[in-house]
């Protein structure tokens, strides 16, 4: 009965109208993204009360009542939420921390954060165009769902408690989202507010040229930088990486942060790269090492423990590429076997990063940032056996472009 609502907010915009055929009509229940999404989802329910096709009169009533007890709750209750009290709202089931979204449940850590729509004695009184609001929140704890700035910072560290929940704030999958946890370590890491210059001059160009744009992804080790380099020079192409050389001197500091922060710089990197790609894709063929696969397949891995049946389920939000990202027209995924990577490590001979040592350790790490390259969708990774020479692999390659690719 949960449906999977993606929802889109505008903090002091005109409200979009929530598709009302996404509510569970009994409970109403929805599930949103992530603890973000929280507060403003109450602002959704409430423009789809307004906008639902009940009686003109009972609308205005409702809606009267409505503020006069959002402005009780904002200015007569104390504005103090603390990560304590909305603890304690979350378990006394005042809004349940995981949910069957996406066939998950919250087993193998794939629930999401669902909240049990609340609106209180108010609603519960009102069934509003056939469908009646559970009351799930008391009016004290509605001051859990105001709109201060700093409620965002408590509802983050508060509702990311399951794994799935985790994963949602880890993988900031749209600008705004990637902006906003920028901004939110700024004031700490310097370099957040240059990428965030850097970002927003970016995000404007985004449409791509007549070239083929081909992203090649794969595990460390398994031949992205030779390949890259082989196919550049055969088809006269513009090589790009990510994350792109403007930003890549910070990646250090990045990579030292806790995982929301270090995937955010990552996503940020795909951004940027998205301008590079789309200017020179009106040049040239465009190869690019490494884009959102790569961030989505390595925060998912890093955030989900055990085998990959731990996984999120196939097709999960979490696989699909963000709307507002230049797509590519064709990615590569390289795999070699574990054996052949260990070795082309060991001749590569480079210092390990500490995920590269990690990765060795722990094989089922591997397996799932592979799993989850292979889940990815729109598009879909090709995967390429890059087990053979590299003449073998750059022929394959060189196939498959010239087949998926206007070339
Ligand atoms: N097809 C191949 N067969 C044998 N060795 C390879 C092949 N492709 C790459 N290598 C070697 O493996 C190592 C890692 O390759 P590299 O291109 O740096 O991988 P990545 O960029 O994916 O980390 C390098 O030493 C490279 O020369
Ligand atoms: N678009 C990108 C590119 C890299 N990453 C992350 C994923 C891994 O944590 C590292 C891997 O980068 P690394 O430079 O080691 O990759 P190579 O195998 O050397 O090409 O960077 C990312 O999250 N998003």
């Amino acid at each position: 009965m949960h449906e999977k609502l993606k929802v889109r907010y505008h903090i002091g915009g005109t409200f979009p109208v929530i598709d009302r055929e996404k509510w569970d009509s009994e409970s109403c229940n929805f599930s949103c993204f992530s603890s973000y999404t929280f507060a403003k989802c109450e602002i959704h329910i409430l423009d789809c009360i307004t906008h639902s096709s009940c009686h003109k009169m009972y609308k205005q009533l409702f809606v009267t009542i409505l503020f006069i007890y959002l402005f009780v709750c904002l200015f007569i209750f104390p504005f103090t939420p603390s990560t304590a009290s909305l603890h304690r709202a979350i378990s006394h089931g005042e809004c349940s921390g995981d949910s069957p979204a996406s066939g998950g449940g919250s087993s193998g850590g794939t629930a999401s954060l669902s909240l049990s729509v609340c609106f209180s004695p108010v609603t519960r009184a009102f069934p509003v165009g056939g469908v009646s609001f559970v009351s799930h929140f008391s009016l004290p704890s509605l001051k859990h769902i105001g709109f201060a700035p700093r409620l965002r910072a408590v509802m983050l560290r508060s509702c990311a408690r399951g794994p799935q929940d985790a994963l949602r704030c880890a993988l900031p999958a749209a600008v705004p989202a990637v902006c906003d946890r920028l901004r939110e370590c700024a004031a700490r890491i310097p370099e957040a507010r240059e990428v965030l210059t850097i970002l927003e001059k970016c995000t404007k160009q985004q449409c791509k040229g007549d070239f083929p744009i081909v992203v090649f992804e794969g595990l460390d080790a398994t031949g992205k930088t030779t390949v890259t380099q082989a196919v550049k020079d055969a088809l006269d192409a513009v090589l790009l990486r990510s994350p792109p050389a403007c930003i890549s001197q910070w990646r250090t500091i990045f990579d030292d942060e806790p995982t929301p922060i270090r995937r955010a710089f990552y996503a940020a990197g795909n951004y940027i790269l998205a301008s590079e790609i789309a200017k020179a894709s009106t040049q040239a063929p465009v190869i690019v090492d490494r884009y959102w696969h790569s961030t989505a397949a390595y925060t998912i891995a890093s955030e989900i423990n055990g085998n990959v049946q731990n996984l999120p389920p196939v097709q999960d939000g979490v696989y699909q590429w963000p709307e507002d990202l230049l797509k590519p027209d064709l990615v590569l995924l390289l795999t070699v076997s574990p054996e052949e990577r260990a070795r082309r490590l060991e001749h590569r001979g480079l210092e390990k990063t500490k995920e590269e040592a990690e990765m060795e350790a722990n094989s089922l790490f591997r397996q799932r940032i592979e799993e989850s390259y292979r889940r990815m969708m729109n598009p879909a990774c090709q995967e390429v056996d890059a087990n053979p020479s590299k003449e073998e692999v750059l022929k394959t390659v060189l196939q498959l472009i010239k087949k998926h690719c206007a070339l």
